[in-house]
């Protein structure tokens, strides 16, 4: 079994607890259900860094990268620092995030908030509503099209958008499912292979008139740089900040050196 299949595996054990702990009824009766979502695909068209710092604890490529980061903190640097967004990984077992981290953050970020999760089940998608999220993550390596257009329409109707993230050429068929953003992950699921070219050899085969986000392994400026030039207008960064003492600092030098160094307050 690969890392890919048993994370879902797990996944699938994982989501059925949450259901018995608390339903979906539940969910739909909590605060954040009504709140109006901030468009993600707006700030990163708008905004001038396109960065989407991530959160991230562990990962299964490298372990522990920053153990006991601190999420309130974290993001909020993030959105001083010229973050676009945020992206919070919520999966525990792989990742050491939880749904209480997405949670906490909402209270004090205006910024949008990706829920970065192995979705599989549309009560992951009611879940992120209720936890504050902006935007749901639907990666085509683990749903059918099928299901991947349903989740999205489920998104659509709690006010959220959804970045669809491919990997494969075989997976482009899955553009028509109706996402707002369309990631592809640098990263191969199954191995671990972490190519930045990756996303310069995809983007002749995805649509102009939506918002892509390059995915995984960028570290430096020029690349981003470079990534814009042929098209893309999300950069979605975890291990790079994450791996610092100061994630927050960490990305706005990064955001400093896109904008030539100047502050961007
Ligand atoms: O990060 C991993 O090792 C990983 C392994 C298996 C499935 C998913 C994984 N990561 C999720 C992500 O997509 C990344 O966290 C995200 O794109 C940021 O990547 P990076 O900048 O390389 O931390």
């Amino acid at each position: 079994m690969n890392i890919l299949d048993k994370i879902v595996a797990d996944k699938r054990i994982e989501v059925q607890r949450h259901k018995e702990a608390y339903t979906v009824d539940m969910l739909l009766g909590s605060e954040q259900m009504m709140r109006s979502t901030v468009s993600l695909s707006r700030a990163l068209s708008e905004s001038s860094s396109g960065i989407i710092a991530e959160f991230k604890r562990r990962s299964p490529s490298k372990g522990w990268i920053h153990r006991d980061a601190d999420v309130e903190r974290v993001v909020l640097d993030y959105q001083r620092g010229g973050a676009s967004a945020s992206s919070i990984l919520t999966d525990y077992t792989y990742f050491g995030g939880t749904v209480a981290d997405l949670c906490k953050v909402r209270k004090s970020i205006d910024i949008p908030l990706l829920r970065k999760e192995f979705v599989i089940d549309e009560y992951q998608i009611y879940q992120a509503k209720a936890i504050g999220a902006d935007a749901v993550l639907l990666i085509a390596a683990v749903l059918d099209r099928k299901t991947c257009r349903r989740f999205t329409d489920l998104a659509h109707s709690l006010g959220m958008e959804v970045l669809l993230e491919l990997h494969e050429e075989k997976e482009l068929d899955y553009l028509d499912t109706g996402a707002d953003m369309i990631g592809v992950n640098n990263r191969d699921l199954t191995t671990f292979e972490t190519r930045v070219e990756h996303s310069f050899d995809m983007v002749r085969y995805l649509p102009s008139d939506k918002i892509c986000i390059s995915e995984s392994g960028i570290s430096s400026p020029d690349t981003v740089r470079a990534l814009r030039r042929v098209g893309f207008r999300g950069f979605l960064m975890g291990e790079n900040f994450m791996k610092e003492v100061r994630p927050g600092a960490a990305l706005s030098w990064f955001v400093k050196q896109l904008n030539g160094g100047e502050d961007v307050g």
